[in-house]
């Protein structure tokens, strides 16, 4: 099938490589004209584990042909369907935002006004239940003077792929959740990700209405949300009596309806979706009446933990004119992705405390220049912790693991670690934030 896609950011480039992949003819639509020169060059303009191979085997000069990128959305018009994946942000207030889709929509829409023949569009971004139906389907129907169910489709298509392993997870997900209003409209989705359910081996399709799709994506990152919350509270009472909260979390993640995974506690979750998604889906619930007390006491747990970790830093060392390097900028391993990191409030609160910062990341410095250009950047680990009063750990790199002789150059072997990542060493004072 020929398929558009809008916008090319961690979603949208991830998914037009991947379906370019599994067969189909792809065009990525942004108004970024360098991340579609770089598309156009071979490149993937993300950090992405295994997007560049997939970028360059369908994009650029040496390319299969099935992928490209262009920032006219006239491209839509040779497609049969069209994924909008376009940012939506918070406002002030924690509500989404949905300026920026509301204006892709009518675009799309205006483009579409061209096309003879039925198009379907696929709402792939993240939108709080019925922005679907409420808000995007009235602009497209007025934009492309087109009726759904006539001339256009509209279906919704939550993604649950994670930054640093989107293209593993998105080829095998957990589930593919088909959210459409009429038939046409779920059989042209269906058609569409046909080759990823083969190559997938069979994931369950849930097929449902739109506003139910759209409700899935929050409860599943509430719920994620939430029980890293959950593991971050009990791993505060661990560390107030002193036992280990990682060993607590193997015993209880032994139990099938725990489950493993999602247990790491520390510093919290960041990044560009679980503050954002969860501040919305309380917003929207809030303006429908209800209080949700559960995903608000989520957001307290996570809001505090930076400075719980810098109170530990201050019960050892009093900052205020000492070097403290900062291991790790990312929202987490492998990802240049900063947006929420749990780095920006230990920052912050380091700068009030008037430390003298050096900070280190693998791959996510020239993304937290954005937000602290002034800051001093190390360019390796060993660099950031040579001569330092005290280490940071705020994303758990697997290179921080391997740290060892390197701790022998600082002025005092402090290292306080948020994400159970260094084993302590003969000479270092260790602090975990929950263990
Ligand atoms: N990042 C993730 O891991 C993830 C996972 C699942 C769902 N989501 C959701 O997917 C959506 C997109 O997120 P993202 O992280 O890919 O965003 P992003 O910020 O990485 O990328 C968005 C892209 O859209 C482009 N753009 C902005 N306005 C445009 C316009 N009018 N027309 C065309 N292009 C335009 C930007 O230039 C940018 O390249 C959000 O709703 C997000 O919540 C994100
Ligand atoms: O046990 C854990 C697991 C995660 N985290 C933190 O939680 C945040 C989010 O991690 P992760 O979920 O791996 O990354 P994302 O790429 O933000 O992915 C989430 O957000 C995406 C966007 O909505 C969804 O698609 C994914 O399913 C959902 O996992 C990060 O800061 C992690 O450090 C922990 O602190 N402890």
């Amino acid at each position: 099938m020929h398929l558009s896609v809008i916008g090319s950011g961690y979603v949208g480039t991830t998914i037009a490589a991947c379906f370019a992949d599994l067969g189909h003819d792809v065009v990525n639509v942004d108004i970024d004209e360098e991340v579609v020169t770089t598309l156009n060059g071979g490149n993937a303009p993300i950090h992405e584990e295994g997007l560049p191979e997939l970028v360059s085997r369908h994009a650029g000069p040496d390319g299969t042909g099935r992928l490209r990128a262009t920032t006219d959305y006239e491209a839509v018009l040779d497609t049969d369907a069209t994924f909008l994946c376009l940012p939506t942000p918070q406002n002030d207030d924690g509500s989404i935002d949905l300026s920026i889709m509301e204006a892709g929509a009518e675009t799309l829409g205006e483009t579409l006004t061209e096309k003879e023949e039925f198009h379907t569009v696929i709402v792939k971004s993240t939108v709080v239940p019925r922005t679907t139906v409420d808000t995007l389907t009235p602009i497209l129907e007025d934009a492309s003077r087109k009726t759904v169910g006539e001339g256009l489709g509209i279906g919704m298509n939550p993604e649950f792929l994670r930054e640093g392993t989107a293209v593993a997870d998105f080829l095998n997900p957990d589930k593919v959740v088909l959210g459409a209003d009429d038939e046409r409209t779920r059989d042209v989705m269906s058609d569409v990700f046909a080759p990823l359910v083969e190559h997938a081996d069979d994931p369950p399709v849930v097929e449902t209405d739109t506003k139910t799709a759209e409700m899935v994506k929050y409860a599943n990152n509430g719920f994620l949300a939430a029980k890293v919350s959950l593991i971050n509270d009990i791993g505060n009472i661990c560390k107030e009596f002193g036992i280990d909260a990682y060993e607590v979390a193997d015993a209880i993640g032994l139990d099938d309806r725990i489950g493993a995974k999602f247990l790491r506690s520390g510093l919290g979750w960041g990044g560009s979706c679980f503050p954002k998604d969860t501040n919305a889906i309380i917003a929207a619930a809030e303006s429908e009446g209800y209080e949700p007390p559960m995903l608000n006491a989520a957001v307290e747990v996570n809001d505090r933990q930076p400075e719980r970790f810098l109170n530990l830093l201050d019960e050892h060392l009093d900052v205020a004119g000492q070097r403290v390097a900062v291991l790790g900028l990312a929202f987490k391993p492998g990802t240049d992705d900063v947006r929420n990191s749990r780095a920006i409030p230990v920052i912050n609160g380091l700068q009030s405390r008037n430390a003298d910062i050096v900070a280190y990341d693998p791959v996510a410095v020239e993304n937290m220049r954005e937000y602290f250009p002034n800051l001093e950047y190390a360019a390796t680990a060993g660099d950031a912790i040579q001569d330092a009063d005290a280490a940071l750990v705020v994303t758990d790199w697997d290179e921080f693991q391997a740290l060892d002789d390197e701790f022998d150059a600082m002025a005092r072997q402090l290292v306080i670690d948020g994400r159970h990542c260094i084993t302590p060493r003969d000479g270092m004072t260790y602090e975990g934030l929950t263990w």
